[in-house]
């Protein structure tokens, strides 16, 4: 295999403290992160090391259950919410990533997919408080991406209301697997390069636990930047920082001008990488389903948020079945046997 070429790019460190007074401030500085690099580490946000302590600590608890209590609770590519285990198949890999992830909403895509208190006393309580906490942060920065792009202040908070029942935000808990440190030859992926499909990502890594690794858009050559040069964005406890990322629908909804980047929890196989157990939890700002999308040039038709939403989910899947395809029609032709059957999950952002 071939070394991974790495380069020290610069991510952006923007901070939200004073927010009212310099709203202005924060606007020029996200913009231009939103413009140039598609990533930026928020400081100041609000969020304590406590609170952020804490939801790992569920985190940790909820992923510690058995496989066949957790399966209660399924994910479900329809309602985007849910648990799935080694299930998640990226389109820049076609093979599954070595993970579990549970996805929880505000809205009615939830139901049913929660576990009842006793099987996990305080989790759901104490989940949506975090889920709100990231939310209050993601509406500062919806007021400066609005005013960034000339619609009034309220315009994405609106469209994002979590209080709603048709909500599509999504909070994912994350656990990757440890991988063996003897070359025994298997590829195994973590989370395969892709770009999220949200309006904005918020990420929360846990100290030590490294392997994001961003391969910013404008300079990707390749589609998912297989040889490409990659930034390692390592985890900083001291600031306690939030990495975000700008994803697909912000990209669409500012006319392309804000760039959705590439990025991947790398697969470990080279000295220096982690390759112990690995836990992460994004906040995924998604639309209302009956938001109107539409950039301020029109630049493409406008869409729901439920359309944008359910075409994001096709594309993802219908990659993964052609890369299915692909693979079995290989397979046939040397075999020349009759087509297996499978089938596959598609989740995410
Ligand atoms: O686990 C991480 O650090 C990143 C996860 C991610 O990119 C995703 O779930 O979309
Ligand atoms: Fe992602």
């Amino acid at each position: 295999m071939n070394q991974t070429k790495y380069s020290d790019r610069q991510v952006p460190s923007i901070s939200l403290a004073d927010f009212e007074n310099r709203i202005d401030e924060i606007t020029t500085q996200l913009v231009d992160a939103s413009e140039n690099v598609g990533f930026f580490c928020l400081t100041d946000h609000g969020i304590t090391r406590e609170q952020v302590d804490t939801i790992f600590d569920n985190s940790a608890a909820f992923f510690s259950l058995p496989d066949e209590t957790k399966a209660q609770v399924p994910f479900s590519a329809t309602h985007n919410a849910g648990w799935e285990k080694n299930a998640q198949i990226r389109p820049s890999t076609g093979a599954a990533d070595q993970k579990e992830s549970y996805q929880m909403q505000f809205g009615a895509n939830m139901k049913g997919r929660w576990l009842d208190e006793e099987t996990l006393p305080g989790f759901r309580t104490q989940a949506l408080d975090f889920m709100r906490l990231a939310q209050t942060v993601s509406e500062k920065l919806m007021i400066c991406f609005a005013r960034g792009l000339g619609f009034p202040d309220n315009y994405f908070i609106d469209a994002h209301d979590i209080s709603e029942p048709d909500s599509q935000t999504v909070g994912r808990l994350l656990h990757y697997f440890p991988t063996p440190e003897t070359n025994d030859g298997v590829i195994r992926h973590r989370a395969g390069a892709h770009c999220d499909w949200d309006f904005v990502t918020l990420l929360f890594q846990k100290a030590g636990q490294s392997g994001l690794e961003i391969c910013p858009g404008r300079e990707a050559t390749s589609k998912f930047g297989v040889s490409d040069i990659w930034t390692k964005v390592e985890p900083d406890p001291e600031s306690n920082s939030i990495i975000c990322n700008i994803g697909d629908l912000l990209m669409s909804w500012s006319d392309d001008r804000f760039k959705s980047t590439l990025h991947r929890v790398k697969a470990p196989c080279e000295p220096g990488d982690f390759y112990g157990e690995r836990y992460s939890i994004a906040f995924f700002n998604q639309p209302r389903k009956s938001a109107k999308i539409q950039g301020p040039n029109r630049k493409y038709p406008m869409l729901t948020g439920e359309e944008f939403t359910r075409n994001a989910m096709q594309r993802n899947f219908k990659a993964v079945l052609e890369a299915k395809e692909k693979k079995e029609g290989e397979r046939l032709a040397a075999l020349q046997g009759p087509p297996a059957v499978s089938s596959v999950v598609s989740v995410g952002a």
